[in-house]
């Protein structure tokens, strides 16, 4: 996590009580002035979006999200905004900063409404400050929380949740019951992990960090974002080639009778991301297929013309091909499942002494390999889609936050680079730390952007010399192409689109 800037850090409500106690109790800020820091953070954002004299509500708890919403409340007041607070449990049980404030705020001598949810008459308001539960959410949603929510989700004006919408889990991105819509959340200190997770990322809205003093010490991330911007900054200049060879090969072992689209799409998708040197090795009976399709690219046939999906007799004849330039080893788009070729591809995986990434079918022969060990020398990129990543370590996955959690495990415990994808993708690395892709990628969601994810992931994996820069690069380049793509054209995204 060295490389990544502290704003991208993503962390769960235990981490950022820790950070909170730490920053109090060892470093020496007090918790009012935290919370005096957060609060001025959000009310300066809140009033960027609105004009001033805007009405809002603010929906106050107990706890000290409570305490954020009535410094906003004080500071916006003060800006001329026209305040109604409505607290859902009284304030006779207020915790003690939140307690404070509402002192500083009944000082203000301003026209503040201030009611409890019992006297709270739904009128016409400009925006709704969702101040009731940040990270101290224990259970599902309470009455009357549940009924304020069940409100605030029915109005049509911005709703600012304050640190985390009321109801979402802030570590798993679950609802508890029943949450707040948000449109914008204004998450302090760090980031959580929910908000990329399972139904957090269409409930938070847009995120907006609000940095606290925390000391950067006391940051313990449970992952981090992909951004290109730190990715980048974080990135060796690639070396600047005078042969194709220089940067290595990329040896794509792909494709079977009938699935030859996804030997293309890998090799077009590895061609495009600027590679000098792309070789597809194939059973010779597809060769025809390819030298149509692919003009560009290297193609070298084994066994004989009948042949249409790989065998274990052809596995010395691949053995060499890869043996022939340095280079690195995409293997499984397309294959296939015949036995021949599981067995095929079991023994290249046991074989091959270098640097394989594994995909599709690929992964299926080796979650059926016993004793599946890597080769001493060699690191492997595994890239499964959610039912390979279950078959794979043969362990239950019931939601994204469990998905996050098995793909940090398995990667520290295999040394291997895992890219397990989803909404989110997740980046699993050896050292045992993750990163999450932080936007839309559900569009991706088509048969063949498998492929084309895998391709670029090679291809970037050669040009970096590093697994989790390539994963981060293949990626982020795919949804950067996503992008232009919508801009440029309407229509549904196919995989052709992002090479
Ligand atoms: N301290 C700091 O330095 C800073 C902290 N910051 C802010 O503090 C927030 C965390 O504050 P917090 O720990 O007080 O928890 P918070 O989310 O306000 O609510 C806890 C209360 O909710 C209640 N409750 C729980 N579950 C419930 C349910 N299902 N349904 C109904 N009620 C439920 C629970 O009641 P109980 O169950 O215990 O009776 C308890 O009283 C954090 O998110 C950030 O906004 C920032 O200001 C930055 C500086
Ligand atoms: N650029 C990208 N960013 C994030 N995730 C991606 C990207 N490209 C592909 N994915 C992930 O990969 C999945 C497609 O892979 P997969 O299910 O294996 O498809 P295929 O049918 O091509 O094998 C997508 O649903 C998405 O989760
Ligand atoms: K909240």
């Amino acid at each position: 996590m060295d490389l990544v800037p502290h704003s991208y850090y993503l962390c769960s409500a235990e981490q950022s009580r820790f950070m909170d106690e730490k920053t109090i109790s060892e470093f020496g800020i007090d918790g009012f002035t935290l919370m005096e820091i957060a609060g001025t953070r959000a009310a300066d954002f809140i009033q960027s979006q609105l004009p001033s004299g805007s009405h809002g509500v603010f929906f106050c708890g107990k706890g000290n999200n409570a305490g954020d919403a009535l410094v906003i409340a004080r500071l916006l007041s003060q800006q001329g905004f026209k305040i109604t607070i409505c607290f859902l449990s009284g304030t006779g049980d207020l915790s003690p900063d939140t307690l404070e404030n509402l002192g500083l705020l009944q000082k203000l001598d301003e026209d503040i409404e201030l009611l409890d949810w019992e006297d709270f008459n739904p009128s016409a308001f400009d925006f709704i400050v969702d101040g009731m539960l940040g990270t101290g959410l224990n259970s599902d949603v309470r009455a009357p929380y549940s009924d304020a929510i069940s409100w605030i989700n029915t109005q049509e004006v911005p709703v600012f949740a304050l640190d985390v919408p009321t109801g979402l889990h802030a570590d798993s991105g679950l609802i508890l019951g029943t949450a707040v819509q948000a449109d914008f959340t204004l998450s302090f200190g760090a980031l959580k992990t929910g908000f990329y997770l399972n139904q957090g990322f269409d409930t938070s809205g847009e995120v907006i960090l609000c940095e606290l003093s925390f000391p950067n010490k006391f940051k313990k991330p449970t992952a981090a974002l992909i951004d290109r911007s730190w990715v980048e900054a974080a990135s060796p200049s690639p070396k600047r080639q005078k042969h194709k060879y220089d940067g290595g090969v990329l040896y794509i072992i792909a494709g079977s009778e009938g699935l030859t689209g996804a030997g293309i799409l890998a090799a077009k998708s590895v061609w495009s991301a600027g590679l000098g040197a792309v070789v597809l090795i194939t059973p010779k009976g597809l060769l025809e297929i390819y030298e149509k399709q692919l003009v560009q690219i290297i193609k070298k046939p084994v066994g004989d013309r009948d042949d249409v999906y790989f065998k274990e007799e052809h596995v010395e004849q691949v053995l060499d091909i890869i043996a022939e330039k340095p280079g690195k080893v995409l293997i499984g788009p397309g294959l296939g499942r015949q036995q021949e070729t599981i067995r095929f591809t079991q023994s290249i995986l046991r074989n091959f002494e270098g640097d394989v990434l594994i995909d599709a079918d690929a992964l299926f022969a080796l979650s059926k390999m016993e004793n599946r060990k890597r080769p001493e020398g060699s690191n492997w990129i595994l890239t499964p889609h959610p039912g390979e990543l279950k078959t794979l370590f043969n362990q239950e996955v019931n939601d994204d936050f469990d998905q996050l959690n098995l793909t940090k495990e398995k990667a520290r415990e295999e040394k291997i680079t895992l890219l397990s994808k989803g909404m989110p993708s997740i980046v699993g690395t050896e050292t045992g730390d993750a990163y999450l892709t932080g936007y839309e990628t559900r569009i991706f969601s088509r048969a063949g952007f498998g492929d084309v994810l895998a391709g670029k992931v090679g291809a970037y994996w050669l040009k970096y010399s590093s697994s989790e820069l390539a994963c981060f690069y293949g990626l982020l380049d795919g949804f950067q192409k996503a992008q232009q793509y919508f801009v440029e054209n309407s229509g549904s995204l196919a995989p052709i689109d992002i090479i």
